[in-house]
């Protein structure tokens, strides 16, 4: 019979406390002062910079959402970070600086990024895609030793990201959602601190996006996250704070209301410069959607 995933069997179900806890840790880990800091990152093609003078930092806790206008340079900065991009400047994690090192070493390092398309083992199970990505990290001897048994980190992910119902289905069959958070899961049983996260919930349902948010969360408050995204909602919703970019710069940094009210990003997004007048009505801010208006 083929099992028909949905959203309720998916992340919206709340993990018990334990795998959650025993997965990601506490806050009294040694991950707790774990940051991501960026310092003066310039990437350029050829001639065209299309990264420049970029300054981030990121801290555990702290669930940062990068949004911008198309080509404003999010997707190269996460590049950048994990090897994809050579990139002057510096990055650093875990007090470790990471351009100049191989994508892999970076991976070692705890550093994990998703892409805006998914990218899982269409035809393994969900619980095999897992076992591989831990097996990344375990290295081959320790991956002979534990075949057969499924690695407890595997068996806390499937519960975190809600697939353990779904453990022996393909994943080529999931739901689009359900192949971002088995992606997600992938990250953490690789020990992922620092996660890097383009378009999580692009062409989600509102449930899916609800318990995409929700994870993220429970993930954000023991890891260095970091979500580009172009859905405002979801980043009301969910974000603690913003960074907005511009042509490859930072453009403004704060909480969504900050940013929201900044006029600069007003004049980016809506692409002509702020009125000095007083409003008449309640003024629509630039992140606000047609629902709000
Ligand atoms: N490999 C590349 N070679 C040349 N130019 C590139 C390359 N990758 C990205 N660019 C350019 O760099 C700029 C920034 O692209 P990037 O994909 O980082 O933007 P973005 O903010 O992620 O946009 P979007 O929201 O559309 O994904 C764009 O002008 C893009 O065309």
């Amino acid at each position: 019979m083929t099992h028909v995933p949905t959203a309720e069997t998916a992340a919206g179900a709340e993990p018990t406390g334990t795998a959650a806890e025993a997965l990601l840790g506490t806050d009294s880990t040694r991950f707790r002062h774990d940051y991501l800091e960026v310092r003066g990152l310039r990437v350029a093609f050829g001639g065209f910079v299309a990264v420049r003078d970029v300054d981030l930092t990121v801290t555990q806790g702290d669930l940062r959402f990068l949004i911008g206008p198309n080509g404003a340079g999010k997707t190269t900065l996460i590049d950048a970070v994990t090897g994809l991009a050579s990139a002057t400047g510096s990055a650093r994690f875990g007090g470790k600086e990471l351009l100049g090192r191989g994508t892999h070493r970076i991976a070692r390092d705890g550093v994990g990024r998703t892409f805006q398309t998914a990218s899982v083992f269409e035809e393994l199970t969900v619980l095999q895609n897992l076992d591989i990505a831990a097996g990344a990290r375990r290295g081959p001897l320790t991956m002979l030793r534990r075949r057969g048994a499924v690695p407890e980190a595997v068996e806390q992910a499937l519960e975190l990201v809600g697939l353990t119902a779904l453990r022996d289905t393909a994943a080529g069959v999931l739901a689009h959602g359900q192949k971002q958070w088995l992606e997600i899961g992938m990250l953490l049983v690789q020990d992922a601190h620092l996660l890097l996260l383009d378009e999580p919930v692009a062409g989600m349902t509102h449930a899916e996006r609800e318990a995409t948010g929700e994870l993220l969360r429970r993930i954000g408050s023991q890891r260095v996250v970091v979500v580009v995204e172009h859905d405002m909602d979801f980043l009301r919703s969910f974000a603690d704070s913003v960074t907005v970019m511009h042509q490859g710069q930072v453009l403004a940094e704060g909480t969504v209301a900050e940013v929201q009210n900044d006029p600069a990003v007003v004049e980016v997004y809506l692409g002509s410069p702020v009125s000095t007048e007083p409003p008449t009505t309640q003024a629509a801010g630039p992140l606000t959607t047609q629902e709000d208006a």
